[in-house]
């Protein structure tokens, strides 16, 4: 859908982590936007996909039941063309939210034949009451703006929640395990990049370098030996992307040592999704 990518270009750097396989977003993650005494606290959550049979998936789909609970206003995310079963189904469900829903129209510089659009539009507009409709890019960031207006009009009048200068509640190691993970999800095979967690191990700053040390967990033997690669070339690569990814967001010299380690079974144990820095709706 895009909504990571949507996030990320709210707030103008990478807070979550995006990615072309389904499923990637694990964490309920804040963006900030502060515009002079209005402030925008966005959630990203997890997709929802009741047929998930893990307890991981259970649990992302209790956080993402919780977010809805716990806001404003909903910002439902389509892409251009399309409404598929799960999009119907999550409309539904926020029939009865007692929320405004903000629908997006996502990738609409995919389309092809543009004055395809209108009638989309028209189509989609009937599916629920839909307090606005915003057809945009949050790839190429095109239309955002309108988006930010329009939640902003929705936001009720209070303090701000968080500082004004900050753009997301989570701390900068959570940031670097998702842009790790993103790595992962970038460069390995279909299955294997669902049974990996990232935790940071080490952070120490040496005046000239910042050294992090990261594990990345597997579930299986199998998954050690294809996340490692042949020679441990999958390993390097993700870590020399990581790295340089992580410069840049750091805006310093980085030292990246990643390490491959084998926790059985921990998508299927609460309390080893609670380690893997997972939030957990009770
Ligand atoms: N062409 C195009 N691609 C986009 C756009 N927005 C996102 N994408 C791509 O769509 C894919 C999915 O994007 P994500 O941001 O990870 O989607 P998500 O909704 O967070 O996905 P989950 O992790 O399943 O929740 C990525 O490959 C993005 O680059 C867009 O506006 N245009």
């Amino acid at each position: 859908m895009g909504k990571s990518t949507l996030l990320n270009h709210l707030v103008g750097e990478k807070i979550a982590a995006a990615s072309r396989k389904a499923q990637t977003t694990r964490h309920r993650i804040r963006g900030l936007i502060t515009h002079g005494p209005d402030q925008l606290v966005l959630v990203d959550t997890p997709g929802v996909d009741p047929s998930t049979p893990k307890l991981l998936g259970k649990v992302l789909n209790r956080t993402a039941q919780a977010a809805v609970d716990d806001v404003d206003a909903v910002v439902l995310v389509v892409e251009a063309g399309r409404w598929e079963p799960a999009d119907e189904a999550l409309a539904q469900r926020l029939e009865n939210s007692n929320r405004p829903v903000v629908l997006v129209i996502n990738k609409v510089d995919r389309l092809k034949d543009k004055s395809a659009l209108l009638p989309y539009i028209d189509q989609v507009r009937g599916r629920l009451p839909f307090h606005e409709v915003v057809p945009l890019s949050a790839l190429k960031g095109k239309n955002v703006e309108p988006l930010v207006d329009t939640l902003m009009q929705l936001l009720p009048p209070g303090p701000h929640l968080f500082p004004d200068d900050e753009i997301t509640d989570r701390s900068q190691r959570f940031r670097v395990t998702e842009v790790i993970r993103e790595q992962l999800l970038e460069r390995l095979g279909q299955e294997v990049p669902y049974a990996t967690s990232v935790e940071v191990e080490q952070w120490e700053d040496s005046g000239t370098a910042l050294h992090i040390g990261a594990v990345i967990w597997v579930e299986r033997e199998g998954q050690k030996a294809i996340v490692v690669g042949k020679g441990g070339r999958m390993i390097k690569g993700v870590g020399s992307g990581a790295r340089l990814e992580l410069e840049q967001m750091l805006e310093r010299k980085v030292m990246l040592k990643l390490w491959v380690k084998l926790r059985d079974g921990w998508q299927d144990d609460l309390d080893g999704i609670r380690r893997m820095g997972i939030d957990v709706e009770s």
